[in-house]
């Protein structure tokens, strides 16, 4: 099966289709609230005004285009949306601060970064609930700044995804469709292929709370892919899943976005996620983009160290050319020092642990600059025999695997 979802035209383009409220705003998508209470009236709370909106927003009509017509030549380019200069704030408080960025056209984007970092608030501004202090957002190459988030052909899954209680999951994936006023064949026709897609075809008679967690994300996914939208915004769509399930429905996610082509934007703070899924990963820090590139050019050279360390990395030291580096844990030699190693410091064994197949190995050392640096080693088990606390040792690297950062750490 193949739904063709990014060249389809969007039938519509209600910006809540299918996602509840972001960060507990009271509307959905058409989804109730998170009590699920409120069922389909309660869906017209806030955004559901949107949706309804939505259905004759920008089309009218099923099957009419959303996007404005300059749209198509823009997709050329590559780029679904960009934020220009994009800034937010909250009194004096600045969320996001002049980012520039570009949303590659069929890619996974993610937003990733701890929290309170601007994550959310800037995925609000594209969807189009809150608008920017300064800058300008761009979607399919137009000037979407102040479009309501009904008129920019969006799909939305939110970490409350809330279904709703009362109807089967063919009928939560159909409302989007319905509030397009799709035809009934058509309609149908969609909501199945859109379940084949998530694999939930088998259950499209049962009621939400017969599904587990898993299966329930993936009628909200249904429910927003079900429009075709242009852009699919998710925010930490998979956060409430058990940690099995979530590195599931990681794959699952990817396949779907893969078999589809659709622009998807996701938010999450969970590196992991990010590294597995994007095409494209945005590292925020404190409002601001730290790095920008795929999943491997990232983990390779972060650009700073605060990236090294949101990745993972452990050991920040100034080499002996005083360079600001860092050196992943499995890459210290301890003991042998090795012949033209790039690194090469005397060190004290401070503590170990024991896992397994490898030896955490805690050392104390001076570096480059004069400085006391704690370094932590992964040396393989049988290779740390001796290598008892207040012991004197060396560490060394190589220098493929010295990675340089940009600054000096001072400000972390
Ligand atoms: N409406 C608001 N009024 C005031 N401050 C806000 C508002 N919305 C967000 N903020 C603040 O802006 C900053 C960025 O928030 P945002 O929700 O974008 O972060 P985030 O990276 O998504 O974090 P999280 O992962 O915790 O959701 C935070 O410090 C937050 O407290």
């Amino acid at each position: 099966m193949s739904p063709d979802l990014p060249t389809a035209r969007t039938t519509g383009g209600s910006a809540t289709s299918g996602g509840s409220a972001i960060s507990g705003e009271a509307g959905i998508s058409g989804g109730p609230a998170t009590s699920g209470q409120t069922g389909a009236s309660g869906g017209s709370a806030t955004s559901g005004g949107s949706a309804a909106s939505g259905a004759t927003g920008i089309s009218g009509e099923a099957g009419a285009p959303v996007v404005p017509a300059a749209a198509g030549a823009v997709a050329a380019s590559g780029i679904a949306a960009e934020f220009i200069g994009v800034t937010q704030r909250f009194g004096d408080f600045t969320a996001v601060d002049a980012i520039d960025l570009r949303i590659p056209e069929g890619k996974l984007t993610t937003l990733l970064g701890p929290s309170g970092c601007g994550k959310t608030t800037s995925l609000r501004m594209l969807a189009g609930y809150a608008q920017p202090t300064a800058g300008t957002i761009r979607i399919h190459g137009v000037d979407s700044t102040t479009l309501p988030p009904e008129k920019r052909g969006l799909g939305m899954v939110f970490q409350s995804y809330a279904l709703f209680p009362h109807l089967t999951v063919a009928e939560n994936v159909a409302y989007g469709l319905k509030l397009r006023r799709m035809g009934k064949a058509e309609m149908k026709q969609r909501v199945t292929e859109t379940l084949e897609l998530v694999g939930l075809a088998h259950l499209h008679a049962s009621k939400p709370k017969k599904l587990s967690g898993g299966q329930q994300q993936r009628v909200a996914l249904a429910r927003a892919i079900a429009i075709r939208p242009r852009l699919l915004l998710l925010d930490e769509p998979l956060s409430n899943l058990d940690a099995r399930l979530r590195v599931q429905m990681r794959t699952e996610l990817r396949r779907i976005q893969a078999e589809t082509g659709l622009t998807v934007v996701l938010v999450t703070h969970d590196q992991d996620e990010a590294l597995e899924m994007s095409d494209l990963m945005v590292l925020m820090r404190g409002g601001r983009i730290m790095q920008t590139g795929s999943p491997r050019e990232v983990f390779a050279r972060p650009a700073n160290r605060f990236v090294a360390d949101f990745l993972g990395y452990e050991n920040f030291l100034t080499d002996a050319s005083k360079t600001f580096v860092t050196v992943r844990p499995e890459h210290l030699s301890v003991g042998s020092r090795s012949a033209g190693a790039a690194l090469s410091l005397d060190a004290t064994v401070v503590s170990t642990a024991f896992r397994g197949v490898d030896l955490l190995v805690t050392l104390d050392a001076v570096d480059g600059a004069g400085q006391a640096v704690r370094l932590l080693a992964d040396v393989r088990a049988g290779d740390g025999a001796g290598l008892t606390p207040g012991t004197r040792t060396t560490v060394s690297a190589g220098a493929a695997h010295l990675v340089p950062l940009q600054d000096s750490g001072k400000d972390f």
